[in-house]
């Protein structure tokens, strides 16, 4: 859908900031630009939507070059989320939302109703329409950004380092909300993040670009983590390389232990898995999600706060084991009666990957 055929950009100080990039980016994809500060991210996003022109080579936006396109109208089908959101001061949150379909010819009041669907969409109560930008937190500014790009419904969304300026946490939820945004709307998004973290959680697709303006892989987060194009890749992904690659490890093909039935207190006795323990479950909640607490030979009840399902990663799993208070980690599915795995059945797992022996993770097996 996007297409970067030999694209260069050299500006007008001379400053070389894209080198060559072709680029195929897909419908429906999460793509993350990634690299150091410098290396052409933004000047490549923003050629997308003709903020910034090629000196040499062509951007296709569905086949056509956007050179050919009216930058206004390229724009309208092209949703852009700036890293400090770029928010109007003097308007109210909704007005802000609903500044592009103003610009598309909807009416003052179809405006304030998509806006406030938009805000709705990305977890913003509609008693902050009213607020002007000033009077939000930070994590509310950047979800008023991602409304008012989403609000005209545009294919495609380009995000520069939306989430850079908000703490850790908030952070955190920004990136899942996302997540859920991407997987109900399937939109072309293209993000770029100098967080290595934040593009291999994000993207489906992960271009990494190099200084110059050079793009070094293209490929899906995996395939970057485990077998890094060059030097330049492989030292983006150094830290904790091994551990994350765990994260795209399904734990599927291990048989973890059933346990047996509730005795007549309610409880099920682990056995020699954790001589003295046992569990107790409850259904709770409208959707009768089981729920667990282990109690200690001392009759402590601890609440299980890590449970997995078979779906889940081998990460999620020796992360639930080793924060278990015996090194059992609690497997529930629905409609599968609950069952254990510790580090024993995990252990075969744990095999590097190829590409991935230096610094993997078989210098941690037990
Ligand atoms: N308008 C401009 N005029 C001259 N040089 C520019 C201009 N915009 C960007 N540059 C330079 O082009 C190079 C690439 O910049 P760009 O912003 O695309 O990189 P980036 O990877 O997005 O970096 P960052 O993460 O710091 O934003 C840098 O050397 C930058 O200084």
């Amino acid at each position: 859908m996007i297409r970067f055929e030999g694209v260069s950009k050299v500006y007008p100080d001379g400053t070389r900031a894209v080198e060559g990039l072709d680029l195929e980016i897909e419908e429906g994809s999460f793509t993350v630009l990634v690299g150091p500060s410098g290396c052409g991210k933004t000047t490549s996003m923003r050629m997308i939507n003709r903020m910034v022109a090629p000196s040499s080579g062509r951007v296709l936006v569905n086949g056509r070059d956007v050179a050919g396109i009216r930058p206004v109208s390229l724009r309208l089908g092209i949703g852009y989320v700036l890293q400090n959101a770029g928010l109007f001061p003097h308007r109210t949150v909704a007005d802000n939302v609903a500044a592009v379909l103003r610009l598309k010819g909807d009416s003052r009041r179809t405006g304030r109703t998509k806006a406030l669907a938009a805000m709705e969409r990305v977890g913003l109560e509609a008693a902050l329409a009213e607020r002007y930008p000033a009077q939000l937190s930070g994590g509310q500014i950047q979800r008023v950004g991602v409304a008012r790009a989403l609000a005209a419904d545009p294919p495609i969304l380009l995000m520069d380092e939306p989430f850079s300026a908000v703490d850790p946490i908030v952070r955190d939820g920004l990136q899942r909300q996302m997540l859920d945004l991407q997987a109900q709307l399937g939109k072309t998004i293209v993000m770029v993040t100098h967080d290595i973290d934040e593009a291999l959680l994000l993207g489906d697709r992960i271009a990494v670009m190099a200084p110059g303006g050079v793009l070094a892989q293209h490929a899906d987060a995996r395939t970057v983590l485990t077998r890094p194009a060059d030097e330049f890749v492989a030292s983006l992904v150094a830290k904790d390389r091994g551990f994350r690659a765990l994260s795209f490890a399904p734990l599927a093909g291990i048989d973890p232990v059933p346990l047996p039935a509730a005795g007549s207190d309610g409880a099920i006795d682990l056995g020699t898995l954790a001589p003295g323990w046992s569990l107790e479950l409850e259904h709770a909640g409208a959707s009768g999600e089981r729920r667990g607490s282990w109690r200690a030979p001392d009759g402590t009840a601890l609440r299980v706060t890590g449970s997995v399902s078979r779906a889940d990663t081998l990460r999620k799993a020796l992360d639930a084991v080793l924060a278990s208070p015996h090194g059992l980690a609690l497997v529930l599915d629905p409609g599968v009666p609950p069952a254990v795995v510790n580090l024993a059945l995990l252990t075969p797992l744990l095999t590097p990957s190829p590409g991935v022996a230096t610094g993997g993770v078989s210098g941690g097996r037990p």
